[in-house]
């Protein structure tokens, strides 16, 4: 069985690869920086270090990667495929969708018929979906229906933190003991061989919205406030008392929402929110503020981790008051290396904080929750 993997960074090696590799696997990454593709190409194995106390350590032996600017090797090697999975940033499927395309024309021309899985491993509703829009975007409409016979994008949730990697070897790399891929059966072919580790279920949206709308909000809440407040990890931010309950209050929030929309066990949902708060105190991690915050544009948006959640519970007649003062202090991350972050900021100065706010998180300026952020905005800086 051989996996192509688009993205050799932190959770493609940390988490994605190493399962694959596990599941038995034969194993390629696919990356654009030439010092890890040179890297892996040179050594064809890599350390995966569990960050428990332990000091496990675990190989990944039998792997290789490809230079991601070469796309007609790339799509050789998608052509003679069982399985494409991605791990590059959800704003960067669009990059990669034309050579996933160019693999796919060239397999189907070849007349291969064996299922090839497509998935894409980003923190985002429907990101295989996503992924299969822009590829068959590049690919001639008449093999369209052809290539829906052999080839299926299953939406999947992903879930282990993987923070910046500071070590002198470029493909060593700390990760939480704790992981969990959920991947939709109902969107795989027959035949399918399911990869061991990942746990296949019929329908995806409670697990990617219990997730995304737990531990990617609780993340980033607890990321915009230790900013706010001047923490550089998230530890530090989460050792504060005000932080923690400020997290924790966002995720009553969600997890109200969630409970309604889903009928969770409540009592169980509690326990799920404590033991994400407890990931994200791992004393054996330190994980920056800037790179759990990072994107505030894509974190912002309607269908993310805060609007949308704020939006469903606003709907529902629940609270909303700790998602908007995270909102808020999202606004306030005005960090320098932060694209995103820089746009909304220069936004914020030259068309004023309505504007901004109905641009980035698409909430009309009549909406309840518009008035509740611009006002919470104005506060939350007062606050830090
Ligand atoms: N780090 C984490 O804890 C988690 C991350 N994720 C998601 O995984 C994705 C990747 O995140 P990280 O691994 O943290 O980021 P990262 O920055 O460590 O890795 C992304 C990799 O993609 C590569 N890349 C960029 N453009 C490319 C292209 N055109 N072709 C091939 N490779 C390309 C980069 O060179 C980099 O090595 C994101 O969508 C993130 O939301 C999901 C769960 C956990
Ligand atoms: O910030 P992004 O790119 O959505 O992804 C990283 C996030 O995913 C997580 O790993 C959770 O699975 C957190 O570490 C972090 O909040």
């Amino acid at each position: 069985m051989k996996a192509i993997h688009f993205g050799a960074g932190n959770i493609g090696r940390g988490f994605i690869g190493l399962l694959l590799s596990q599941a038995g696997y034969e194993l390629t990454f696919v990356d654009v920086s030439d010092v890890l593709v040179g890297a892996i190409q040179a050594k064809g194995s890599y350390t995966v270090e569990l960050a428990d106390g332990s000091g496990r350590m675990i190989e990944v032996h039998n792997v290789n990667a490809i230079d991601g600017k070469n796309s007609a090797l790339v799509a050789e090697a998608i052509a003679g495929a069982d399985l494409v999975t991605t791990a590059v940033g959800v704003h960067i499927l669009k990059h990669i969708a034309g050579t996933i395309a160019q693999g796919i024309e060239k397999r189907l021309t070849a007349s291969v018929t064996a299922p090839l899985h497509v998935i894409a491993c980003e923190n985002a509703i429907g990101g295989s979906t996503q992924l299969k829009e822009l590829v068959y975007g590049h690919l001639p409409a008449e093999l369209h229906a052809v290539a829906d016979r052999s080839i299926a994008f299953p939406d999947a949730a992903v879930d282990r933190i993987v923070p910046l990697q500071h070590h002198e070897d470029p493909l060593h790399v700390t990760v939480e003991p704790f992981y969990e891929w959920v991947v939709d059966r109902s969107a795989t072919l027959p035949g399918f061989q399911e990869i061991e580790g990942v746990h296949y279920v019929e329908g995806l949206e409670p697990f990617i919205e219990r997730k995304l709308f737990t531990v990617n909000t609780g993340h980033c809440v607890a990321a915009y406030h230790g900013y706010l407040r001047g923490c550089s990890t998230i530890q530090e931010a989460m050792a504060q008392e005000a932080i923690r309950a400020e997290v924790r209050a966002a995720l009553q929030e969600t997890g109200a929402v969630l409970i309604h929309k889903y009928d969770f066990d409540s009592a169980q949902h509690d326990q799920y929110i404590e033991k994400i708060l407890g990931r994200f105190t791992n004393p054996y991690l330190s994980d920056e503020v800037e790179r759990v915050g990072r994107s505030p544009i894509r974190k912002l948006s309607p269908s993310d981790r805060l609007v949308r959640p704020a939006m469903l519970a606003a709907e529902y007649g629940l609270k909303t008051e700790h998602l908007v003062q995270g909102m808020a202090a999202a606004l306030h991350f005005d960090y320098a290396d932060d694209p995103e972050a820089v746009e909304i900021q220069s936004s914020l100065k030259e068309s004023g904080l309505s504007s901004t706010i109905t641009r980035y998180t698409g909430l009309a300026a009549d909406h309840p929750l518009h008035q509740a952020l611009e006002a919470a905005y104005n506060q939350v800086k007062q606050q830090a």
